[in-house]
């Protein structure tokens, strides 16, 4: 399938105050995600996800490497043609209460971009905003109110009709769902399927909640350290992970409920810093399977499948797997990955 946002090569490097090596918080992503399609994106804190997400929208300026989003090298932009192309793509962010401000009505939230990217006067964006309202499933008195008056289910609503207001083709979306009870998370993400689904939307899914990721997303790419270490379709990476960082990421979210006993994977040491990225492979420090020409470079992603890439050594002698601990092993903390 042809994509409709495609980055390659992606880095994005932050300097640090005192030292002259910088974050590097992303190294080297190629990511593509068809039009109307859900790429999910999972990993620990910290590994670069939102930096990604950030970059592909632009709302960050990539170091190095390519972005394109339909026909457009987004890159490439001038600050006019940036402005326009806005309006193309959004970002719903984690937290309604803190990514909306308290200070203005519902109705200044969700007409702010019809005001910075669209010609429509007053009356075409009450119009809009009524629309919007009706797309996910608000009463219109809402637009009324202040952002302290709704709950978070509904605030975020408000997030999402926002981030529609200038007919988007591409969202992404940072956790959309982790602030909300428990109770309402189901409705917001069949509200984003059906948006989806409506309106071909293409969606960038960022989240630590692996169960949610797998509602939502036709494919996932695992992050460690500011890499891509596997993707591919949503079923394969996440019922057959093949990278030893995705299986322990993946072993550690476990359902505990599933009939056998979960296979938990143990991981040895803390995440390396950014900072000072490792030679070679980012996760041979901690890997169990680690072997010396895991950090002579870094490896080349082997096709598991035609669409399931996995970038380690091992994987194409099927030497990858991780041994199965005895029961009642210390299950690893990695932190991020939960099931909540
Ligand atoms: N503006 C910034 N300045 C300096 N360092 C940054 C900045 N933004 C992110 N970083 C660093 O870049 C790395 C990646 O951060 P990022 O927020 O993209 O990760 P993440 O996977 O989205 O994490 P989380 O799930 O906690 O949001 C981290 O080490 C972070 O501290």
């Amino acid at each position: 399938m042809t994509a409709h946002v495609e980055a390659r090569g992606l880095v994005k490097t932050f300097p640090v105050r005192g030292s002259r090596s910088p974050v590097r918080a992303v190294n080297g992503v190629d990511i593509v995600i068809p039009r109307g399609r859900t790429l999910g994106l999972v990993g620990e804190s910290g590994s670069g996800k939102s930096t990604v997400g950030r970059c592909l929208l632009r709302l960050l300026e990539p170091t190095e490497g390519t972005v394109r989003h339909g026909d457009h090298d987004v890159l490439a932009m001038r600050a006019d043609q940036l402005r326009r192309h806005r309006a193309r793509s959004a970002m719903v962010f984690q937290d309604p209460y803190e990514s909306l401000n308290p200070r203005m009505r519902i109705r200044s939230i969700v007409e702010e971009p019809l005001m910075l990217h669209t010609d429509l006067d007053g009356r075409g964006r009450r119009q809009r905003a009524a629309e919007l309202m009706r797309m996910v499933r608000l009463e219109e008195v809402h637009l009324e109110r202040f952002p302290h008056e709704l709950s978070g289910g509904q605030l975020q609503r408000i997030g999402i009709a926002r981030a529609l207001a200038t007919d988007p083709d591409f969202l992404v979306l940072d956790e959309p769902t982790s602030s909300l009870d428990l109770s309402v998370r189901a409705g917001v993400l069949r509200l984003l399927k059906r948006l989806q689904r409506e309106l071909d939307i293409t969606f960038l899914f960022i989240s630590h909640d692996l169960t949610t990721v797998a509602a939502m997303s036709d494919d996932v790419a695992v992050m460690y350290l500011g890499t891509v270490v596997e993707q591919g379709p949503a079923s394969e990476v996440l019922e057959n992970p093949q990278h030893p960082y995705s299986q322990a990421l993946l072993s550690a979210a476990l359902p505990v409920t599933t009939g056998a006993r979960p296979v938990r994977h143990v991981l040895e040491g803390e995440t390396p810093s950014p900072v000072d990225l490792p030679p070679g492979c980012p996760f041979a420090p901690r890997c169990p399977l680690r072997r010396d020409d895991c950090v002579t470079g870094m490896p080349a992603p082997h096709a598991v499948t035609e669409q399931h890439l996995a970038h380690c050594v091992r994987v194409p002698e099927g030497t990858h797997i991780l041994p199965a601990r005895a029961p009642g092993d210390h299950v690893p903390a990695i932190s991020g990955a939960t099931t909540r």
